[in-house]
């Protein structure tokens, strides 16, 4: 995703204009009487963008314990999964991955422990510039917005070196998603008809980059004005993604923007542009955005898995050989 430049409080602060302030929205939230959201937060979506169902189809499921299962026919059945949830809806949730509950609720009240923090302890890792390690904002690229997201951020970059603020203490667990991305890639290459190992040689992901993000979604007054994160496609290989037990995501699938609700427990997955372009386009890397509500702050916590900094993607010269296509994305 392209990002964040620092935004200038006097945007929507409701403290002091002079100073510069972090957590724009959840402030904005917290000043007395709000009632109408400000301007510049307030978005018009033309009517096919409006459209929004429970999708009718089921989301893929993908029952992690198969990806790891040393039966033959167990493993043809996830890798056939794997492919057709990739081509219908670059989306899958992924059940049975073994990831305790508890962790995965400490994760999101880590998020929220940073997000509670006063303000001028957050200042610190105020967004400067994208390669910034640790960053957090508002909104998604302010530098060339017009109107802003109803969504306050931190970003850290944790492999190949980990990095998180000092406070709270619990992010050092985003590294061990990494574990269930690489199995989950290994099955992917396969499911391409590639080596088991050819995407992770292909990206580096010894180096990779790995990149996570935490959402913070206040509720909203005017919830339909206003857009938690506007409609866009993740960079990188994969993105794993879990919430605070409240909806918000919405995928496009078939031409309309749909409902995203993993089950219980679950972590949702999308795949990304690096993957598009590997695959040749096979493997679209699929538009997404988040939604909010009157009642519920929401709160989501994105782990993104791409290539190493230094390597070209392209797409897999194996697979064009074998289909007889030309490139469909260029150095
Ligand atoms: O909050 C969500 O559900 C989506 C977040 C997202 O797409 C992102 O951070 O890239
Ligand atoms: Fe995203």
């Amino acid at each position: 995703m392209a990002e964040t430049a620092p935004l200038v409080a006097t945007q929507a602060s409701p403290t002091t204009p002079s100073k510069r302030i972090t957590s724009i929205i959840k402030l904005l939230v917290e000043s007395p009487g709000l009632t109408n959201i400000p301007s510049t937060h307030t978005f018009t979506l033309n009517s096919h963008d409006q459209v929004v169902s429970d999708t009718e189809e089921p989301v893929p499921v993908i029952d992690y314990s198969l990806l790891i299962s040393s039966s033959p026919d167990q493993r043809s059945k996830i890798i056939h999964d794997l492919r057709k949830a990739c081509q219908d809806w670059g989306f899958f949730m992924v059940i049975n991955h073994g990831v305790p509950e508890r962790l995965m609720r400490s994760m999101i009240d880590a998020c929220r422990e940073f997000f509670d923090l006063p303000e001028e302890e957050k200042q610190e890792y105020e967004g400067k510039h994208v390669l910034d390690p640790i960053r957090c904002g508002t909104s998604f690229n302010t530098s060339v917005e017009k109107v802003f997201c109803w969504r306050d951020f931190l970003k850290l970059f944790v492999h190949p070196v980990f990095h998180s603020p000092s406070k709270p203490a619990g992010f050092r667990i985003l590294q061990k998603s990494k574990r269930s991305s690489k199995r989950i890639t290994k099955r992917i290459s396969e499911s391409l008809g590639l080596g088991t190992n050819y995407i992770d040689k292909a990206m580096n992901l010894e180096q990779g980059l790995q990149v996570s993000i935490a959402n913070y979604y206040p509720p909203c007054t005017q919830p339909e004005l206003a857009m938690g994160l506007a409609s866009h496609s993740d960079h990188g290989l994969l993105t794993i993604l879990i919430q605070n037990g409240v909806s918000g995501l919405q995928v496009q699938h078939k031409g309309k923007w749909v409902n995203m609700n993993g089950y219980p427990n679950s972590f949702l997955v999308n795949t990304g542009d690096h993957l598009e372009i590997l695959s040749n386009g096979k493997y679209k890397s699929v538009e997404h955005r988040a939604v909010v509500n009157k009642k519920a702050a929401r709160i989501s916590l994105v782990m993104a898995h791409g290539p190493s900094l230094d390597s070209v993607v392209t797409p897999a010269p194996e697979l064009l050989d074998r289909e007889g296509n030309a490139p469909a994305y260029m150095k």
